[in-house]
């Protein structure tokens, strides 16, 4: 090796306990991905050229940190006789206190939602591992002991750190010199791993999964030794990659794999992603984006402190990760690069908040990404429809969050519908919109907890009789949605709870009589209701939308449903008090039964009428026990 790490130590080694997660995700690391054990190489790779792109970054405002030193390369080395493989990098190192911090612990979110949903099934578990992301640890795989000496760029020579650890659950860190900066990992093989001692094995690995690293990793060149007949490593290092940053490279120079594989770096997945697009953009702003939809997401995609956005790079030096400005917030799954050729090279997140230059990146990805949405959703619906199942939510603030973009993002939405089966979201609004019936000028909607409470609604019992379409809205996001979304193609959203339900244009000449037949015919119950219940509701009406049901609440067509009024009270927010309007149905045995009720019991059947309809709508009752006794007084008076 090069580097020379020497083992004279200024102070005495110090062992320190590995956090209880990390002795946790190791184990479960070592038994799950034994299969797919070569990983560790991709990880180290991977986390040596992030070493190399922060120094790369740092040294712009610090030159000296480059030491005179400023051809970053990866290194890949072993011995056959200590039976070690070492990797070591010219990047940015690890200070003492860092390598505690960051190869002892996981300070990441979505940590606690990883393990709670770990099931003791190994293949089920290594797909959660995968997708949450092994990064070092990865080596124990392979290692049963691992030694890392690092010196932080800047640091002098005698502040270098060397961890070392078998995985068990404590590590020892002590202070050693190291002439060169930068991490140098060796990992000390497990006794039946030796075929990772070769040559064209290590080779043929990097090549597999780290062809897209932009800088050089390089491997000792072999020559074929006519004696001993074997192949012999010289002194001389080669470049086993390309070394050109793939988003560079013009996309018919750039396989499919190498996609993949770059998708995996960037974004610590390990599974692929579910589609790409890579373009150059050229004219009042100069950039190239390479961004991905993942498979899955990530554990903490609702988390405030989630990690979100993409690589920024300006002319192909990284800047930062996480760049979240480049993208709006609605598109936050997204993963990538995006390589500047304006913005300056120190550029900060502040400066991206306001730059001009930013906000035509984040305009120009945010259409990409809806291309390229349209294009799945289009010709490859199993994979749109995956997408949808895990991204839906996401992409549906975006109806609020990008006006200039709602008609596209409401093409991309699916909902479930009283026509689909088991509340799946698969129906588009254009598909609602085709089956629409003659005269219908409206979309037809209910929002509830739950699908099961939405296809239940007394609400959609006339729209079943006719024949009608209703969407099914039950997700958290969709009342914010809805207050952004007004129409589809001309076509008003209508909420089914929502009173003055315009069914006219819908109803025959019979059924408009019968309307005002019926309200002229129950005006004494209505007036009679209306007093006993004049503190609770604000009008009581009779009504033909309802079949199976003797009554139903719904508010003023301009007033919060009494679903978004409920979310926000259990999210500690101040509501309006909101009173609903009853409407009764007329042709129900318990409406015609309380019409002959006497004074006496008729203020317990009033209020019983109103709860089942508050019941049934999904609200809690603020008095339950009133409730319960009204009920069983009745029972009994029979
Ligand atoms: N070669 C290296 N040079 C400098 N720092 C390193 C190196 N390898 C690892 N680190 C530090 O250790 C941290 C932990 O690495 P690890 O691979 O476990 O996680 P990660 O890369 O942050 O994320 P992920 O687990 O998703 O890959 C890194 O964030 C980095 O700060």
């Amino acid at each position: 090796m090069t580097e020379q790490a020497s083992s004279a130590t200024a102070a005495p080694a110090e062992t320190l306990g590995f956090q209880a997660e990390v002795k946790q995700l190791l184990h479960l690391m070592i038994h799950s991905l034994y299969s797919n054990k070569e990983i560790f190489l991709r990880e180290l790779v991977s986390n040596a050229s992030d070493a190399c792109d922060k120094l790369r970054f740092e040294s712009i405002d610090n030159p000296a940190l480059l030491e005179g030193d400023s051809e970053l390369r990866i290194r890949i080395d072993f011995d056959k006789d200590a039976r070690t493989i070492t990797l070591s990098d010219n990047g940015i190192g690890l200070s003492r206190d860092e390598a505690v911090a960051n190869l002892g612990t996981i300070a990441r979110s979505g940590t606690k939602e990883f393990f709670s949903r770990l099931t003791g099934d190994k293949q089920k578990d290594a797909q959660l591992i995968g997708q949450f992301g092994v990064g070092f640890y990865s080596s124990f795989i392979v290692a049963d002991k691992v030694t890392v000496v690092s010196r932080r760029a800047g640091l002098p020579a005698d502040q270098a750190v060397r961890w070392e650890s078998d995985g068990q659950g404590e590590f020892s860190v002590a202070q050693v010199e190291k002439a060169d900066r930068g991490t140098e990992v060796t990992l000390h093989l497990r006794a039946d791993e030796d075929d990772f001692l070769d040559g064209w094995r290590l080779r043929s690995v990097l090549r597999r999964y780290s062809d897209h690293i932009s800088l050089p990793i390089q491997m000792r060149k072999e020559d074929y030794d006519a004696e001993k007949s074997e192949q012999v490593r010289t002194d001389e290092w080669e470049s086993v990659n390309q070394a050109n940053a793939l988003w560079t490279r013009s996309k018919s120079d750039v396989t499919d794999e190498q996609y993949r594989e770059f998708y995996k770096h960037v974004s610590h997945d390990f599974q692929d992603p579910a589609a790409w697009t890579h373009n150059r953009v050229e004219g009042r702003s100069e950039y190239t984006q390479l961004l991905y939809i993942p498979k899955q997401a990530p554990f903490d995609m609702w988390d405030r402190d989630a990690r979100r956005g993409v690589k920024l790079y300006v002319k192909r030096v990284f800047i930062m990760d996480d760049a979240e400005q480049l993208l709006p917030s609605y598109l936050r799954f997204v993963r990538g690069v995006i390589d500047s050729a304006d913005l300056p090279l120190n550029v900060s997140r502040e400066i991206l908040q306001e730059s001009r230059d930013v906000r035509a990146i984040r305009e120009g990805s945010a259409k990409r990404i809806l291309s390229l949405l349209e294009d799945l959703a289009e010709n490859r619906q199993d994979d749109y429809a995956a997408f949808w199942a895990e991204f839906g939510q996401v992409l549906k603030e975006g109806t609020g969050e990008d006006p200039a973009n709602q008609e596209r993002i409401a093409k991309l939405l699916r909902f479930a519908s009283t026509s689909t089966e088991g509340g799946a979201q698969t129906v588009s609004l254009a598909d609602y919109v085709s089956r629409m019936k003659e005269g219908q000028d409206k979309i037809y909607y209910v929002t509830a907890d739950s699908v099961a409470a939405a296809s239940a609604s007394p609400h959609l019992e006339i729209f079943r009789k006719k024949g009608l379409e209703v969407l099914l809205l039950t997700d958290r996001v969709d009342e914010w949605m809805l207050s952004h979304l007004r129409e589809f193609d001309g076509k008003p959203l209508s909420s089914v709870a929502k009173g003055g339900l315009d069914l006219e244009s819908l109803a025959d000449d019979e059924e408009k009589k019968r309307q005002t037949e019926v309200a002229e015919q129950f005006k004494p119950l209505v007036e009679r209701l209306q007093t006993a219940l004049a503190d609770k509701v604000k009008e009581v009406r009779v009504t033909l939308r309802l079949v199976d049901s003797p009554a139903c609440v719904v508010v003023g067509e301009h007033e919060l449903s009494p679903h978004l009024l409920r979310m926000l009270k259990n999210a500690g927010q101040e509501a309006p008090e909101v009173k609903p309007v009853l409407e009764i149905n007329p042709d129900h045995a318990l409406v015609a039964r309380i019409r002959d009720a006497q004074d006496a019991e008729f203020g317990d059947w009033a209020n019983l009428l109103l709860d089942q309809a508050l019941l049934a709508d999904g609200a809690q009752l603020a008095d339950p026990s009133a409730f319960v006794k009204r009920v069983n007084a009745l029972l009994l008076a029979r």
